[in-house]
């Protein structure tokens, strides 16, 4: 069944904010929406012509009718019109957290003002705001204006955008997405920032230049909104709904005489439409004053693959890496989990001669001076190692690197130092390692793939076994790589001629 997401907004007459935008974007990512209007707005492409909010009476005949029937995971807030309305909508929100049997996840994005610059909501409101909906809120999606009628604080720099989130996760907010679509800073860019309290994100994009914006706000929380319902970690919702909104601006043309609606266009599959993630050492987080500790170590573009990678078994010692290799996996991992095990540079030296005698790929994980040192055809990395290990060293070695990630986010902060190939993981549960929180399952891969797989070899791994290999190489993944599906086998070589047949590798 799909998950249940609603938009607690205004209708827009003209069809492309409020709840209409809402609905269309939450159709986009596959959660079905339900609406409560707030208010019905007169509006066209030019001018909101009358507000027309709707009674408390109204406005509580459905809630309650939702509440009984089709309980939301997610609950998005657009407009509210009035300080009542305020009010009602607080009170249902804390009742609904502390009854419900799973309280739903309540998404704020703080409509003040319409992009046609008219005011939306009563004088008084922002003071009904933070006494009562802030404390319920869990992700607040201010822009620049109304974070700045939020906080008071005015948006000069990256130092001003920290001071903002953290007044706002003050008022008990735990997660804050502030959206830097008019800043214009650096010049030509739109910069947003992401705040969990103990992690922060930023995101880039060139700006796109079209009037034809209207409804961008609202698209952009209700598409976090649905990826949030989808069970993404924040990080990955953000990417998401930014992609969305990059995708619908760039498609989006005149209704009207006015402003034209941002586009809505399913599941943004385009890799031109996300973000670029913005870490410290790159020139745009030279320019947002972020750390990077080591700039000498950073590189990008790494050794190719000279082949498809095949069956991938990963294991922890030398004598499974020949076994694997004399059984005809050519692709394996050498993973030895203890820095202090003994041996651990005869073992590694020798698993990599053992790749070089019987020509398959031998990658070793986590121990890179060892694999630069001994000429390994290649280091697999985690997220992260990647800020710690020396990137220049592993590319003048030319050495190949492949990067482990775990959604939306890892996969376009790996993509930065355009590495071998791109391991996604961990597609199903596994006891091989604790993957708590970070299971994506298929269905997450069949979007993974396809943004990357013009790009690089890719890899899947994670749980996966005889049954659930073809269905895993369905998804177009170059690769499939295995622990226990090998290691544990009655007969690893039986197991490792059936996997490479599932997968249809030699
Ligand atoms: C092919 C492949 N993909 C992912 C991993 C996981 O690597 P990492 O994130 O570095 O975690 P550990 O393996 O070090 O626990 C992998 N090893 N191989
Ligand atoms: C190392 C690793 N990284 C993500 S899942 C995983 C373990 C995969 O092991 P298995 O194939 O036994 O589930
Ligand atoms: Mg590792």
């Amino acid at each position: 069944m799909s998950e249940i997401v609603w938009t607690i907004a205004g209708s827009d007459s003209g069809g492309g904010a409020g709840i209409q935008a809402d609905l269309k974007a939450m159709h986009s990512f596959g959660v079905h929406g339900c609406s409560v209007v707030t208010a019905l707005t007169a509006q066209n492409s030019v001018a909101v012509e009358a507000i027309n909010s709707v009674s408390n009476e109204v406005l509580e005949s459905q809630i309650l009718a939702l509440a009984k029937d089709m309980p939301a995971k997610v609950i998005k807030i657009g407009m509210l019109a009035t300080v009542a309305q305020v009010e009602l909508v607080a009170e249902h929100l804390r009742y609904a957290k502390r009854t419900w049997a799973v309280p739903p996840v309540v998404v704020y994005d703080p409509v003040a003002i319409a992009s046609s610059g008219e005011r939306l909501t009563e004088e008084d409101t922002i003071a009904a705001l933070k006494q009562h909906l802030l404390p319920v809120v869990d992700v607040i999606t201010p822009n620049t204006q109304e974070t700045q009628l939020l906080t008071g604080v005015y948006l000069i720099g990256p130092s001003a955008v920290r001071e903002a989130a953290a007044k706002l996760h003050a008022f008990g907010i735990s997660q804050v997405v502030i959206k830097g679509g008019h800043w214009d800073y650096p010049k030509g860019y739109c910069i947003d920032y992401a705040s969990c309290g103990d992690e922060a994100f930023w995101l880039g994009s060139a700006s796109i230049q079209t009037p034809h914006s209207h409804g961008t706000g609202c698209s952009f929380a209700s598409a976090l909104a649905a990826c949030l319902a989808k069970d993404y970690p924040l990080k990955d919702a953000f990417i998401l709904a930014k992609a969305y909104i990059n995708q619908g601006l760039k498609a989006a043309v005149r209704i009207g005489e006015g402003f034209g609606p941002v586009a809505h266009l399913g599941f943004p599959y385009d890799l031109d439409d996300y973000p670029q993630v913005i870490e410290g050492g790159s020139w745009l987080g030279d320019e947002l004053d972020l750390p990077c500790p080591h700039p000498e170590r950073l590189a990008a573009g790494f050794a190719s693959i000279d082949d498809e990678l095949g069956l991938y078994a990963v294991v922890d010692s030398v004598a499974w890496v020949e076994k694997c290799l004399a059984a005809g996996v050519k692709t394996v991992q050498l993973r030895i989990k203890d820095a202090d095990a003994a041996n651990l540079a005869t073992d590694i030296q020798t698993a990599i001669a053992h790749g070089k005698l019987y020509g398959g790929r031998v990658f070793i994980n986590d121990h890179w001076q060892l694999a630069i040192k001994h000429g390994a055809y290649g280091i697999h990395l985690g997220q992260e190692d990647l800020a710690e290990a020396d990137l220049a060293a592993i590319q003048q070695a030319g050495i190949c690197l492949g990067v482990s990630t775990h959604g939306f986010y890892e996969m376009l902060r790996a993509h930065q130092y355009k590495p071998s190939y791109l391991a996604f993981g961990a597609i199903y549960p596994t006891t091989t390692k604790d993957m708590t929180g970070q299971i994506q399952g298929l269905n997450k891969l069949q979007h993974f793939v396809p943004l990357m797989a013009e790009h690089y070899p890719t890899v899947a791994i994670g749980g996966i076994n005889l049954e659930r290999a073809t269905a895993v190489a369905a998804t177009g993944v170059g690769s499939v790589a295995v622990v226990r599906a090998i290691t544990e086998a009655e007969d690893y070589r039986v197991a490792i001629a059936q996997l490479q047949q599932a997968i249809g590798s030699l």
